[in-house]
């Protein structure tokens, strides 16, 4: 795994999204695999800015999102779906055909998750995955102990990141117990794939990825198999790997 530190979290934001543009400019059938929650909001207002700035079109791009709730209505502002239109798709030339994000109101849940692996394999598989890390290693909703040959998949959610993300909601109650999330070997499968870490939050999580062996308990360890992994940490994510190391600066 290759790690960039850069200052801040906007630097992080930049050269995410410059990687990202690269290769959407280059290729001219890419698929890209998308990330939620806050890590890659700044990556996405970037990606707007350029789409005016600079016209790079998402006309041949297609687009695979990591996970979404079960239970949350596409309309409903914590739907993973509502977030990738609002700071995303809603802004860019990209057909919405193209855009595949699973559907947490399946009736039938478990070919859901079949139906969206199916997509994935048939398009070739996802050319750049982009990843945060929850504060327990998971990576999607992929929670410590999930199977390193899990493909998409309903999950239940860890208690740790039910109070973690409820503060985009009003109270916990009202955060999903279940999520769908694309597996470890899903993620596995992507040919390249861009992790990002930014602040105090994440410093314990990434210190542990680098220096713990490949686990099921650390969903993220899994990457350290992966050819072409790249994390981009700010210098508050990187500071127990440096302080452990001895740099100061
Ligand atoms: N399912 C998402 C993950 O895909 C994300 O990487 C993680 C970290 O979120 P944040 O970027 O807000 O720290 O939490 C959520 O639970």
């Amino acid at each position: 795994m290759k790690i960039i530190e850069v200052e801040d979290y906007n630097a992080l934001a930049k050269k995410a999204s410059e990687m990202v543009i690269k290769r959407v400019s280059q290729s001219s059938s890419l698929t890209l695999g998308l990330a939620t929650g806050s890590t890659p909001l700044g990556v996405y207002e970037h990606l707007r800015e350029d789409f005016i700035n600079n016209k790079t079109s998402y006309k041949s791009v297609k687009t695979f999102n990591l996970d979404e709730y079960v239970g949350l209505e596409k309309s409903n502002p914590n739907s993973y779906y509502y977030y990738m239109y609002k700071n995303l798709f809603d802004h860019i030339d990209i057909p919405s055909n193209q855009i595949h994000i699973p559907n947490g109101m399946a009736k039938d849940l478990e070919a859901e998750c079949q139906r969206y692996e199916e997509q994935i394999d048939q398009v070739g598989g996802i050319d750049l995955q982009l990843l945060g890390i929850g504060v327990n290693g998971h990576i999607g909703f992929n929670e410590p102990g999930t199977s390193f040959d899990s493909i998409t998949h309903v999950v239940k959610l860890a208690e740790s990141t039910r109070i973690a993300n409820s503060r985009f909601f009003h109270d916990l109650s009202e955060v999903p117990t279940h999520a769908i999330t694309m597996g470890i070997a899903s993620i596995m499968k992507s040919k390249e794939i861009l992790l990002l870490a930014y602040g105090l939050k994440k410093a314990q999580i990434l210190y542990d990825l680098m220096t713990k062996t490949i686990d099921e308990r650390l969903p993220a360890s899994i990457l350290k198999r992966h050819p072409r992994v790249t994390i981009i940490a700010d210098k508050k994510a990187m500071s127990i790997i440096k302080e452990k190391a001895g740099i100061n600066d």
